[in-house]
């Protein structure tokens, strides 16, 4: 028997990847084919055929793609019945909403949405999630390769939502700002009341600074990821998971619990 038929055997998660020609795609096919449990039995890319994934007997697809097709992507797996780990960004509150619409018809179905499967940068929103309420002033710098399609990134919009939060239960105002002669965009976008600068340059990969600042004092929270291979664990995490957690699971914290 040869590897890859060993590897076909009833046990292995059979998982499809759509945008598999991408940067994150193409580093998701390669850490699929390496783990031990899992088979790679469909790569999709922008003018392939969905249904293809569905006759290969996909039950995990794993979607990075770009923000414009995701849902699509997503409607379709849930209509079909197939478990879905999502990386791709551009998730907004209305967009999880709808998915959790889809689901309700189809609650046999799990889905991981996730803005970032870096170990690290979870770790980098729960503390700074856990930081925001002793500090008055917030903001966000994130950093990343100028290919990127979108600005500010699904991890900065996460996180400013997560301080934001944090900051509204522990009862604290506005953050400080006296600017009033501003030059468009100077100080960033506004998410939630937690300024998000986004920074493109050839020579980054993903980064986020979370700086805090209160009297005397500042604390500043960093996540680099150097490569794209720091995001695989977690996606395989996902994908191991997703099969035995119907409905959905939003960020990689539950699964790390
Ligand atoms: N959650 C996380 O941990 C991470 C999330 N991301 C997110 O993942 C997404 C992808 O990032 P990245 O890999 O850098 O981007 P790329 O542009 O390198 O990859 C996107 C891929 O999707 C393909 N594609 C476009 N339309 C479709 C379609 N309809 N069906 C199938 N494939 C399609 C593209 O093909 P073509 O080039 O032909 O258009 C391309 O190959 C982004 O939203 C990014 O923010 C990235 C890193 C980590
Ligand atoms: O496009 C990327 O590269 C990344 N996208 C995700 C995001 O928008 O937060 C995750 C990570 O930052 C890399």
């Amino acid at each position: 028997m040869t590897d890859e038929q060993e590897k076909a055997g009833p046990e292995s998660i059979k998982v499809g990847v759509l945008g598999a020609g991408g940067r994150m795609g193409a580093e998701v096919c390669r850490a699929v084919e390496a783990a031990a449990d899992m088979k790679l039995v469909a790569t999709v890319d922008q003018d392939d055929w969905l249904v293809n994934a569905a006759e290969a007997g996909a039950e995990v697809l794993v979607d990075f793609t770009t923000p414009d097709v995701v849902m699509d992507n997503l409607h379709w797996c849930i209509d079909q019945g197939i478990h879905a780990v999502v990386g791709t960004s551009g998730f907004t509150e209305q967009r999880i909403e709808k998915v959790r619409g889809w689901l309700a018809d189809r609650p046999d179905v799990g889905v991981v949405i996730a803005p970032n499967f870096g170990l690290g940068a979870v770790l980098m929103m729960q503390f700074a999630a856990r930081a925001a309420r002793y500090f008055e002033s917030v903001e966000i710098v994130e950093q990343h390769h100028p290919r990127k399609l979108d600005a500010p990134s699904g991890t900065a919009m996460h996180t400013a939502r997560l301080v934001a939060a944090a900051r509204a239960e522990a009862g604290l105002g506005p953050v400080p700002d006296a600017t009033t002669d501003e030059i468009a965009g100077a100080r960033g976008a506004d998410v939630d009341g937690v300024r998000v600068h986004a920074v493109r340059a050839t020579g980054l990969v993903a980064h986020q600074e979370v700086l805090f600042g209160t009297t005397g004092e500042t604390l500043t929270i960093r996540h680099d990821s150097y490569d794209r291979v720091s995001f695989m664990p977690g996606v395989l995490l996902a994908v191991r998971a997703v099969r035995n957690r119907p409905g959905l699971t939003l960020g990689l914290d539950a699964l790390l619990d």
